[in-house]
C-alpha cells in the first residue's frame, strides 16, 4: 500500500503552480506543491517542494504551517513518497515524449511543511534516496533543504557532508525583531546561527543561501536592509528575497514592489548578492500548509478533491 494517498489538488490558473493534499496511513494530512518555470531560453525546471513534518514545532507568525501545532515528523519514505508521487503520477502528457526511465523532475526543496532539521536523520535518509543512481540521482545543486535557523543541526549538515545545499531562512537581521519573526531565534540567536554557517562553510568549502521574505513595515526598511549588510557582508552567501505571502488575516501585508527594489539595491550596493523572487501561486494560497489549514477548517477552497 502506498504511505500517501491525494486527497485534494489546486491548480493556479497559469497552470503552473500545483498543490497537492495527500493523507498519511495514520490519517494526518500533509501538503507538497509542483512548480513549473521557464525562463525565455533556458531549460525548463520542475520543482517539487516536499514537507518534512505535519504542523511545525516553530510557529512563525508569517506562516500557515506556523499555526498548526506539531503533530508528528514524517518518515523518510512519507518525504520520498511526495516526491515520487509528481514524478511517476504528474507527468503532463506534453512531456510523454519523456522515456519513462529518464527523470521528470529537475528540483526538489525542503521548503514545504515543518522544519527539515528537527526531523534530520530522515531527511538525511530521504536526501540518499533522491540522490542516489537507484534512486532519482538528483544532484547536490538541485536539492535544497530550508531551516528556521537550527544552529547546531546547521553544523550537523555540514559535518555529515549532506548532498543538498541549505538555505537558512533569515527574515531579520537583529534579535529583537527576529524573536517575533522566528521564535526559534530566542534559542538560538542571530549570533550563533551566523556561527552555525561559518562553521559550515568551512567544514564544506560550500556557500548557504539566506532567505528573506519582505513583509509591509515589518523588516523591509533601508535600515534593516543596512543591518542585514552589517550582519552577513563578506559571507560571500546570496540572498533570496522574496514578497511576504499574505495569509487570510492578520499583519503581514507583501512590501510593495517599489520598497522590495530599494532594498535589494541597497544590498547590492553593500555587496551583497541577491535575487529578488516573484511570488508564485497565490489565487492557490502559495504559502505551504495554507491548503492543509482550509481543509482542517472545512472552509471552501480553490481545490479539486481527488
Ligand atoms: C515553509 S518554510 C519550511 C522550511 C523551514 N521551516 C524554514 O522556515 O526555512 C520555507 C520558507 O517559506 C517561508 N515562508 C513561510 N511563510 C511565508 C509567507 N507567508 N511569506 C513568505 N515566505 C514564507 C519561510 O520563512 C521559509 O523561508
Ligand atoms: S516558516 Fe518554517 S519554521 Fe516557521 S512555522 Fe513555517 S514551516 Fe515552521
Amino acid at each position: 500500500m502506498e504511505c500517501l494517498s491525494p486527497l485534494s489538488h489546486a491548480v493556479s490558473s497559469d497552470g503552473l503552480n500545483h498543490k497537492l493534499l495527500f493523507q498519511c496511513g495514520d490519517g494526518k494530512t500533509v501538503e507538497a506543491a509542483l512548480m513549473l518555470f521557464q525562463k525565455p531560453g533556458g531549460r525548463p525546471r520542475r520543482t517539487v517542494c516536499a514537507s518534512c513534518q505535519v504542523g511545525c514545532p516553530i510557529g512563525c507568525p508569517f506562516c500557515a504551517t506556523g499555526r498548526q501545532p506539531l503533530e508528528r515528523s514524517l518518515t523518510a519514505e512519507e518525504i520520498v513518497a511526495q516526491v515520487l508521487y509528481f514524478e511517476n503520477s504528474f507527468r503532463p502528457p506534453a512531456a510523454a515524449a519523456i522515456p519513462r526511465d529518464k527523470r521528470w523532475l529537475t528540483n526538489v526543496v525542503f521548503m514545504g511543511m515543518g522544519e527539515p532539521l528537527s526531523n534530520f536523520e530522515n531527511l538525511q535518509q530521504a536526501i540518499g534516496f533522491l540522490g542516489s543512481p537507484k534512486g532519482l540521482g538528483m544532484g547536490r545543486r538541485q536539492l535544497m533543504v530550508s531551516t528556521a535557523g537550527l544552529a547546531p543541526q546547521i553544523v550537523r549538515f555540514g559535518k555529515e557532508n549532506i548532498q543538498a545545499e541549505l538555505a537558512v531562512s533569515l527574515h531579520a537581521a537583529d534579535d529583537h525583531l527576529r524573536n517575533a519573526l522566528v521564535p526559534v531565534n530566542t534559542r538560538y540567536p542571530l549570533q550563533s546561527v551566523i556561527a552555525a554557517c561559518r562553521e559550515f562553510i568551512r567544514s564544506t568549502g560550500r556557500h548557504i543561501y539566506f532567505e528573506y521574505a519582505l513583509f509591509a513595515g515589518i523588516n523591509d526598511s533601508i535600515a534593516d536592509a543596512d543591518k542585514l549588510i552589517q550582519l552577513i557582508g563578506g559571507m560571500d552567501c546570496p540572498v533570496n528575497l522574496i514578497f511576504g505571502n499574505q495569509l487570510g488575516s492578520g499583519g503581514y501585508q507583501p512590501s510593495t514592489r517599489a520598497v522590495a527594489f530599494d532594498f535589494q539595491k541597497r544590498l547590492i550596493a553593500g555587496g551583497i548578492r541577491t535575487m529578488l523572487r516573484a511570488s508564485r501561486g497565490a489565487d492557490i494560497e502559495a504559502g505551504c500548509g495554507q491548503l492543509r489549514s482550509r481543509w482542517l477548517s472545512g472552509s471552501g477552497n480553490p481545490a479539486h478533491h481527488l
